[in-house]
């Protein structure tokens, strides 16, 4: 796999530093998970293929070990707020100066300077300070936050996954580390790059929700089945949106045209009635194996089983029966190899990872017996 050999130490954190870690995973880095000891519940959806230690960093101890660990891998990776790391110690100065190697990826919300650097936050925050909610929504709606996706995931997991392979291309040559400091606010923005640049030729012109692709088009836009399911339509050029009309039976010599702005909500009224007419099936029948560019709205539960999808492999099953996407993009000779095994433990792997890295079973049980570590296969074997 392309990471192969890269070993990354995560600091456990909420949604987007896991997802950082679970795509360097699924390339093949070895992902140590550093949870917090006194710990039921491992908050990590997105454990993928990783391996799992309790240290206590509150101890001195604690702390040592995660530098020892530190040492001897290529990438650490941190989701707390400002300051944290270095109240314990573990800022870059330390680490770097005892591995220069390192790539030390800091994910945050407001990056690690500026006004907001220490505040809490969350996507919907930063999302709204890059810009970009004020774009989304419909019209005469307040701004609406896609779920968690653009800041946590798009603009703050991956963005910080892609930073740190930047780094470890770049140590190639320069043999050196480097501090990476993720902003969520920034990677959304960065992400919304298309929507600032093409303000230029009038894309956004017009209010929140009456544009081309914020729902204010009757060509792109969802539209209700008679079976209360839905259907995407994504007909931009002309030559689609022929297709679109010839599929929903519609003369173009009798409706406006297609981009006349102010006659999108009529237009709207007519596909949303038109599509209200037949079920999802039976639209799915009539535009599949055209380019009118209209697909099925699939639910989680449909996805796995569509045709197209089925074909490509594109989701995967883990041993607990979980489906979930496969890692994306595909690399013809190196591709990912999703680990399958259920999600670790916290702890699961103390003692074995400890070990790999060096550390006496005499020193490791005294440590588990003051509380600097736990593992939970090791409490099992005592
Ligand atoms: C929208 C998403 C978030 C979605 C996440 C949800 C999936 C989950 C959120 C809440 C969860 C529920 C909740 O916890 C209650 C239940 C718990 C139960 O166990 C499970 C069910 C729950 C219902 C549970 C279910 C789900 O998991 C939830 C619903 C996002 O936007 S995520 C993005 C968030 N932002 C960032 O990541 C930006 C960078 N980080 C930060 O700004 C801050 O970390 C943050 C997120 C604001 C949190 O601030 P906080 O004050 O809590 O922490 P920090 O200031 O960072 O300090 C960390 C302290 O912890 C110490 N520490 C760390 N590791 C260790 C260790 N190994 N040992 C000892 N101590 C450790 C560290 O030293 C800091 O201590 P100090 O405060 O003393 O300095």
């Amino acid at each position: 796999m392309a990471l192969a050999g890269v070993r990354v130490i995560e600091l456990a954190g909420l949604a987007p530093a896991p997802f950082c870690g679970m795509i360097l995973a699924d390339f093949g880095a070895k992902v140590i998970r550093v949870d917090r000891t006194k710990v039921s519940m491992a908050l990590d959806t997105q454990a993928r293929g990783k391996k799992s230690v309790a240290i206590n960093l509150k101890t001195p101890e604690g702390v040592a070990v995660l530098k020892k660990l530190c040492v001897q891998s290529d990438v650490v990776l941190e989701p707390y707020r400002k300051g944290v790391m270095e109240k314990l110690g573990l800022g870059p100065r330390e680490l770097l100066r005892e591995n220069p190697c390192l790539i030390y990826a800091r994910l945050t919300g407001y990056g690690q300077s500026g006004s907001y650097a220490t505040a809490a936050g969350h996507d919907i925050n930063y999302l709204a300070i890059s810009g970009l909610l004020s774009r989304l929504g419909r019209s005469e709606e307040k701004p609406y936050a896609p779920l968690n996706l653009v800041a946590d995931f798009a603009g703050g997991g991956l963005t910080c996954a892609l930073g740190i392979v930047l780094a470890l291309l770049e140590r190639t040559k320069s043999g050196k580390g480097q501090v990476i400091d993720a902003s969520m606010v920034e990677g959304a923005a960065y992400v919304g790059s298309f929507v600032w640049k093409s303000r230029s030729i009038g894309m956004w012109d017009r209010p929140r929700g009456q544009n081309m692709l914020d729902s204010g088009a009757p060509f792109y836009d969802t539209y209700q089945t008679s079976d209360g399911k839905h259907m995407a339509v994504g007909a931009i050029e002309p030559q689609f949106y022929r297709q679109l009309l010839k599929g929903l039976e519609l003369d173009a010599a009798e409706l406006p045209d297609q981009m006349s702005f102010s006659d999108w909500p009529e237009l709207t009224k007519i596909f949303a009635d038109r599509f209200a007419s037949k079920s999802q099936a039976e639209w799915s029948q009539i535009f599949d194996g055209t380019d009118a560019c209209v697909t099925p709205v699939l639910t989680f539960e449909e996805v796995s089983s569509h045709p197209h999808n089925r074909e490509r492999a594109s989701f995967i099953e883990d041993a607990g029966g979980q489906e979930s996407p496969r890692p994306a993009p595909v690399l013809s000779r190196t591709p990912a190899e999703p680990g399958l095994a259920l999600d670790p433990a916290i702890g699961e792997h103390t003692l074995e990872v400890l070990q790999e890295y060096g550390f006496k079973r005499a020193d490791i049980d005294q440590m588990l017996a003051a509380g600097v570590i736990e593992g939970h296969a090791m409490k099992a074997k005592l």
